[in-house]
């Protein structure tokens, strides 16, 4: 181990003399100075443990030695000696920093007791400077917050992830808020605050901070108190956990009740939520395939809304509305003259939909010859007007419907396999309500308080009877159905709740339709009865038939075809 290092600073050589001897004998290395000029040229050259300054330096005084020791060495022990002891009290010595005061005359056994003093000060200052610098490299290194108060509340230390999620500023080694920022909710100080207070341990799960630039943020909190070895309260740590961005997470997971215009909960609409989000800055053509009713043209709507060509139209076209000629007119576009009543230019939906989307329902109903041409835009984002052959090229994202199921339909041959696959690049399949009935009443609440604020009606909610109804019900026609259930019962309800008396008769009475269930596409082959007798009961309102049904009403018409 190194031996101790002294520094004598005395203008009297005899006194530096004596000192040294004693000093050196007593186990110090030992320099001396017989000036401040001296002492500080040492003390730049050398490391010391102590220095011993006589009050009396020539011209200068110990005095001014020790105010400037004490800022540039912190761990130097500087004695003062003086001949003048009623002058210099020990205590002023001491408030200016000396560790130490000693009067002439001086024994030798007196000076090598204080220089042993000053050693032992100086170890314990510079382990507990270590212990400090430790502390402050753990902190620093903590992605959580830290903040300790002394027992009257004033900062001893705190780290940068403490000052990031406060946003507060240091300054002078203490904590400031920015001057142009509101209160938050306090809630840190007040904990801190009560801890000092009552010396009791303090833990606050998740609340939201009302940092007035983070609305959002979300912090967990604790405090422990600091005692002194006898039990008396010293300070505070807290440490403060950001966990914004996990509550985020989690009300992502847990309590997403809807998606842009889709509403549910259950675990399937989860799934497809963040299917839609994965996908909705893709170019990637997408087919949403499920039955009717199930939300297809919603899912549509949010895949291009969330995604980076919101800005841009989003164009709808249901293939199975419209004739092979005006579908491809519609679709392409036509040339004045092109047939006969094509007395104008007209601009087809795929440049309707240039940087945009095309969402094209029912595709499953398409002819093979518009099957052709469609395979051809896919594959070169080119297409010709009817009536003219100057190719056009356009930047759209093609979304296609079907509640049909399209693969058996290719093969039966009747959808093209090359077409099929250009168009299932990336498959989305719609749950049928009755395989998520957790969304039920979730459902029943949103379109009553729609049909309500609609009609200006007073509804609210509905009966358990109603929804047990409800709940027994297999949704043929899914949610497009419990909407026009929905819509009839605020209609007819005369009190705040849904109930029997306001449902459907076909609700109320089911009779068994010889029609499969929609999990299957309808055949073509369905027993048309069935059709009638849907048709019967809708007061032959083939629209609202198709609906009961579960099916379209062009699939209706064509069952009705001899
Ligand atoms: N998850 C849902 N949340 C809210 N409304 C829904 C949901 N799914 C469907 N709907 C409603 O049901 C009706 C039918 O939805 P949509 O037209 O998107 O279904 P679809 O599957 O495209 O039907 P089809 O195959 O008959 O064209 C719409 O009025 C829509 O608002």
């Amino acid at each position: 181990m190194n031996m101790p290092t002294v520094l004598i600073v005395d203008d009297d050589r005899d006194v530096l003399a004596t000192f040294s001897y004693i000093l050196h004998s007593g186990g110090f290395t030992v320099h001396t100075a017989g000036s401040t000029e001296d002492a500080l040229h040492c003390l730049s050259h050398r490391q010391c443990d102590i220095a011993i300054v006589d009050i009396h330096l020539g011209s200068a005084t110990g005095v001014d030695l020790l105010r400037r020791l004490v800022t540039s060495e912190p761990f130097l022990q500087v004695i003062l000696i003086t001949g003048h002891p009623q002058v210099e009290t020990a205590s002023e010595a001491v408030r200016l920093g000396a560790c130490d005061y000693l009067s002439k005359p001086i024994l030798p056994n007196e000076l090598l007791n204080a220089a042993h003093r000053a050693l032992t000060r100086r170890r314990l200052m510079e382990q507990g400077e270590r212990h400090r610098a430790d502390l402050q490299a753990i902190f620093a290194s903590l992605s959580d917050g830290v903040i300790m108060v002394d027992r009257t509340g004033s900062v001893c230390l705190s780290n940068d992830s403490y000052r990031h999620i406060c946003g507060f500023l240091e300054d002078d080694g203490k904590l400031r808020k920015p001057e142009d920022r509101p209160p938050c909710a306090g809630v840190c100080l007040r904990s801190i605050q009560l801890s000092l207070a009552n010396g009791v341990q303090q833990r606050l799960e998740r609340f939201r901070c009302l940092r007035p630039d983070r609305q959002n943020q979300v912090v967990t909190l604790s405090t422990s108190p600091i005692r002194t070895p006898d039990g008396a309260i010293n300070g505070i740590v807290l440490v403060l956990r950001d966990e914004s961005r996990i509550e985020e997470l989690e009300s992502q997971l847990h309590i997403r009740r809807g998606f842009g215009r889709l509403v549910g909960s259950s675990p399937a609409m989860q799934l497809l939520y963040s299917r839609i989000e994965t996908l909705a800055d893709l170019p990637s053509t997408v087919l949403i395939q499920g039955e009717s009713g199930t939300g297809k043209e919603l899912v549509a709507e949010a895949l291009h809304t969330t995604g980076n060509r919101h800005s841009r139209p989003f164009v709808r076209v249901n293939c199975s509305a419209l004739s092979d000629t005006l579908l491809e007119s519609e679709l392409f576009g036509h040339v004045r003259g092109a047939f006969t009543g094509a007395v104008a230019n007209r601009v087809g939906r795929f440049q309707r939909a240039d940087g945009g989307t095309i969402f094209l329902d029912e595709i499953g109903d398409i002819s093979p010859a518009m099957q052709m041409r469609l395979l051809r835009v896919l594959q070169e984002r080119e297409f010709e007007r009817v009536g003219d052959s100057t190719p056009l090229t356009v930047d759209v994202r093609v979304i296609a419907a079907t509640n049909q199921d399209l693969l058996e339909q290719v093969r039966q041959g009747r959808f093209r396999e090359d077409l099929y696959y250009r168009l299932n690049v990336v498959k989305l399949a719609l749950p049928p309500l009755r395989d998520r009935m957790d969304d039920l009443e979730h459902l029943v609440i949103h379109f009553t308080e729609r049909y309500a604020a609609a009609f200006s009606k007073p509804v609210s909610g509905i009966s358990d009877a109603a929804l047990h109804l409800f709940r027994s019900w297999h949704w043929p026609g899914n949610v497009r159905e419990l909407q026009h259930v929905v819509e009839h019962a605020v209609i007819l309800c005369r009190s705040e709740r849904i109930d029997l008396c306001d449902l459907p008769q076909d609700l109320l009475h089911p009779q068994p339709l010889h029609f499969r269930p929609p999990s299957t596409p309808p055949p073509l082959s369905a027993p048309p009865l069935s059709i009638h007798e849907a048709i019967r009961r809708c007061n032959g309102n083939k629209a609202k038939a198709a609906r009961l049904l579960g099916i379209s009403r062009r699939t209706l018409y064509r069952h009705l075809e001899p």
